[in-house]
């Protein structure tokens, strides 16, 4: 696991994206193998997609050979909503890159028959030759995508309904109306995620500094499901200096980037990942 420190969410939005970028270069990706990205929604990752759009817009970047699956979406909500995850994703990042419509994949959550649409979309995910690399966001109890506290560490894509801390979050995209947020929601699971060769979660702002303390430094504990990724063999958090307030200073001190190493980090991002950062 690693552990990586930035100023502020703007400096996490701009490191993920080139992230995201150097993997997808790196593999090559071309007809017949392409690279598979699993992508969250949510206020966190929103600085990223508009980074990623530059890069592709500055010709760095190709989404031509992209596989996506998103993690989650609510049930009910028609697509055309303005909160649904179909809505964000297209308006948001899809209809601004290269991507083939018919390899974005977000999961249906007005599907006839949604146990079936989850049970589609592992095959679908499984088609694909599996994720490459799996970007997430969390939630302030620690949940990832919609697997919400109590949730199987083993979990697969399926229906959850959404505990009231979700309900509660998720209101402000909802006229802070509670009434109006659904609830419940089609999620990737735990498991779906841990199967990805590489998983990158975010995590900015003060309100989530409980839930990265639980996630980095106590043991894997359903009730907090992001920190499964623990024994994941290759898992990134990524967070600003907010969100380690409920760190031990001895944690922050021994993942943090120095001034100097973060200063380079504009010029080989992943290179310094390497020797910086422990495993
Ligand atoms: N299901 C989504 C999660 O996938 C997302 O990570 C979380 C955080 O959202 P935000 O980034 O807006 O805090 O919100 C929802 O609960």
């Amino acid at each position: 696991m690693r552990l990586i420190i930035l100023e502020n969410a703007e400096v996490v939005a701009d490191w993920a994206a080139r992230f995201v970028m150097q993997r997808i270069n790196e593999f090559a990706p071309g007809p017949g193998r392409p690279f598979v990205l699993g992508l969250p929604t949510g206020g966190t990752p929103l600085g990223m997609y508009r980074r990623l759009i530059d890069f592709y817009r500055e010709g760095r970047l190709s989404f031509r050979h992209v596989v996506t699956f998103n993690m989650d979406e609510y049930v009910g909500l028609p697509r055309d909503h303005p909160e649904s995850y179909h809505f964000y994703m297209w308006n948001e990042f899809f209809k601004h890159i290269d991507i083939e419509p018919g390899n974005a994949h977000v999961l249906d959550g007005n599907a006839s028959d949604l146990p079936a649409e989850c049970a589609r979309f592992e095959l679908l995910m499984r088609e694909a030759g599996g994720v490459n690399l799996f970007v997430g966001g969390i939630g302030p109890d620690g949940h990832i995508a919609f697997n919400e506290p109590g949730s199987s560490l083993v979990s697969r894509t399926r229906v959850k309904t959404l505990a009231y801390d979700t309900l509660e979050a998720n209101k402000r995209f909802f006229g802070n109306d509670i009434t109006k947020v659904p609830r419940q929601a089609l999620t990737v699971g735990v498991g779906t995620v841990m199967d990805a060769q590489e998983v990158m979660i975010l995590i900015t702002g003060a309100h989530k500094s409980l839930a990265l303390a639980k996630a980095v430094e106590e043991g894997v504990n359903h009730m907090w499901t992001v920190s499964a990724f623990q024994q994941h063999p290759q898992t990134l958090f990524v967070c600003d200096e907010d969100a380690t307030l409920e760190l031990r200073v001895k944690t922050v001190k021994y993942f943090k980037v120095s001034k100097c190493e973060l200063r380079s980090r504009a010029g080989n991002a992943i290179a310094h990942l390497h020797f910086v950062h422990r495993r």
